[in-house]
């Protein structure tokens, strides 16, 4: 089964909108079953999903031995998408790390084994805080591939090695994570986002993803309706490039893709 972890620890690169929008196109139109794991105590992802509620959380499975992973999955409004939601619990752990106590940071990787022994989904998508926390770092020890969100811009740019070197340390104690590749997000046609891309693609320490996401209006009109841009504007230049990534990502024009 396949996990993707969506990770930068940028602020505001398009991650949750990548998370919702991948998570929304593979439930939707290659009929995924998808679970969408919410790891940001910001909880976006949740929030786009799912209507205001009481809900059980992913700090109590970081938190709580053995937690039933049932009592923590909700249905979306989307056929075939499911949530784990967040809540700002999850910044408790900050504190606890330093107060010594140490989350379950294999917790979620338990998760997913236990998901994949249920055939309970077809695909996992992580959605991360911009900070290599506990919940992010239990994402990315659960994740097969990371998929890395990126704004082209010098620091973001420059940041990328130090990023991937943070990843690599993980992958040391967990081999099997992947890097995917990085996504070009919120593109717009100017020389400096097309110079910067081209930077980017020459010196990048990863793959970088042939498809790059346009920066469209309708992706932060989509913000305020709880849907996905794919549904809420499907002609946009945005809702086309995700569709576009995903069929990148699975590799169905030919070259060695995720095959979700
Ligand atoms: N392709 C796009 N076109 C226009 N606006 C976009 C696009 N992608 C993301 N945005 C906007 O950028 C903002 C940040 O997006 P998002 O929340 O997905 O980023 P993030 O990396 O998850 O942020 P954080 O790190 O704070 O969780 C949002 O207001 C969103 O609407």
């Amino acid at each position: 089964m396949k996990a993707f972890a969506i990770v930068n620890l940028k602020g505001g690169v398009g991650k949750t909108v990548t998370a919702v929008n991948l998570a929304a196109i593979l439930a939707t139109e290659y009929q995924r079953r998808v679970l969408l794991v919410d790891c940001d105590p910001q909880a976006n992802a949740t929030q786009s999903l799912l209507p205001p509620g009481e809900y059980n959380t992913l700090a109590g499975l970081l938190t709580i031995p053995d937690a039933y992973y049932d009592d923590l999955l909700y249905r979306s409004s989307i056929r075939g998408l499911d949530v784990l939601p967040a809540d700002d619990e999850l910044r408790n752990l900050d504190v606890d790390l330093l107060e010594g106590e140490r989350p379950r940071l294999t917790a979620l990787r338990d998760l997913r084994d236990a998901i994949a022994e249920d055939d309970a989904y077809d695909v996992l998508i992580l959605d991360c805080p911009p900070a290599l926390s506990p919940a992010c770092a239990a994402a990315i020890a659960a994740s097969t591939d990371v998929i890395i969100p990126i704004k082209v811009d010098a620091y973001s740019v420059r940041g990328m090695h130090e990023l991937t070197a943070q990843i690599d340390r993980l992958r040391r104690i967990y081999p099997d994570v992947h890097i995917a590749g990085c996504l070009p997000t919120v593109w717009y046609k100017s020389d400096t986002v097309e110079q910067g891309e081209a930077l980017l693609r020459q010196h990048a320490p990863c793959k970088v993803f042939r498809t790059h996401i346009r920066r469209s209006p309708k992706v932060d009109e989509s913000t305020w309706t709880g849907e996905p841009v794919v549904s809420w504007s499907p002609r946009s230049g945005a809702a086309q490039d995700y569709r576009a990534f995903a069929e990148e990502l699975l590799g169905k024009e030919g070259d060695h893709g995720a095959e979700v």
